[in-house]
């Protein structure tokens, strides 16, 4: 028989329309029906028997922590389904870095969950969406391609959902990981070169169906002439911990140090991560003093992906000895 693969459908310029061919950045993300999208690519009935759910609608610049949590319970029940060998999401390519890096962490099976996206609208000429859920329902349909983490298909490559990141926002290769993909797929076919040393799915201690919500935690952009006002104010309206999105090596400007140190005195957590645009890489104690002010680092997280094990973490512990620990394990 052949494997069972469900199609989660969340919007995204998968879906998206435009009003010409020509039309490949200006369109409307998030219009076609999943079983239009199905339907747009009869080969699919070649790797997988497919089935389509739409669990939203929407561009993913708009996916928000309840998107998260309904999705993530979502993929989890099916997961534990004897009739699904796999899952496919589609999402769009804003936060698809986001989702990816939370079902990772969160959903507890070594059955495939893939995602996908695309750069150009089904309308456009050379359009990618055809392709990549093609490549998207094989991968998901492969025995080979369990046990490996939330993978990401996109321009023939598959990443991980841990550390892939949208690169560029006009080139259909948008996805990278720093540290290189897990693999390729050709013709519908997985061709793997290496596996996540990070702890994912069956190995992570958190567990979506376990997690009904999500702290706040915010995000803050440092420059040179940044001040202190939006940290301050992250921090008022509620945020549990706040990701620096620092320059460099997660490095803070002088001017922030001291509300940074007070809101940590006040119980905030306070996470360092780097902006720079090919990955960062932030050490403790490396231009700030981590351990005399007990602030946590993002390793080589970007500030977006910081962000949400930040808010996984938070659901678990408070003390930040346990969450930097988190941030090195996962
Ligand atoms: N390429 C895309 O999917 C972009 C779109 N704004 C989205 O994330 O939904």
């Amino acid at each position: 028989a052949q494997p069972n693969v469900v199609i989660l459908a969340t919007g995204g310029t998968i879906a998206g329309a435009g009003a010409e061919a020509t039309n490949s950045a200006t369109y409307q993300a998030a219009k076609v029906p999943v079983d239009k999208l199905i339907a747009g690519v009869p080969e699919l009935a070649k790797v997988a028997a497919v089935r389509g759910e739409q669990v939203f609608q929407i561009a993913s610049e708009s996916f928000t922590n309840d998107h998260l949590l309904t999705l993530g319970k979502r993929v989890s029940a099916l997961a534990k389904q004897a009739d699904v060998d796999g899952i496919v999401i589609t999402h769009g390519t804003d936060t698809l870095e986001e989702t990816a890096y939370f079902l990772n962490l969160v959903v507890h099976t070594d059955k495939p969950i893939v995602i996908v996206g695309s750069m150009r609208p089904g309308t456009a000429m050379s359009a990618d969406g055809m392709l990549n859920l093609y490549n998207a329902v094989a991968a998901a349909a492969a025995k080979d391609a369990r046990g490996k983490g939330v993978l990401v298909a996109m321009n023939d490559e598959l990443n991980s959902g841990r550390d892939v990141s949208k690169m560029i926002n006009i080139q259909t290769s948008a996805f990278k990981s720093p540290w290189g993909p897990l693999g390729m797929i050709v013709e519908g076919r997985n061709y793997w070169f290496r596996l996540p040393a990070k702890r994912h799915t069956v190995n992570s201690e958190f567990d979506i169906d376990k997690i009904d919500s999500l702290p706040l935690v915010g995000i803050a952009y440092g420059h040179g002439n940044v001040a202190d006002t939006a940290y301050k104010a992250l921090a008022a309206s509620g945020a549990k911990a706040i990701i620096h999105a620092g320059t460099g090596n997660g490095s803070v400007a002088k001017n922030v140090v001291p509300a940074l140190r007070e809101l940590r005195g006040q119980g905030v957590q306070v996470i360092r991560s780097s902006h720079v645009n090919a990955g960062g890489f932030v050490l403790r104690n490396a231009e700030q003093p981590d351990d005399q002010y007990d602030w946590v680092v993002a390793h080589d997280l970007n500030p977006q992906k910081a962000r949400i094990l930040a808010s996984v973490a938070l659901t678990k512990t408070s003390d930040s000895k346990e969450l930097q620990r988190i941030f090195w394990e996962y």
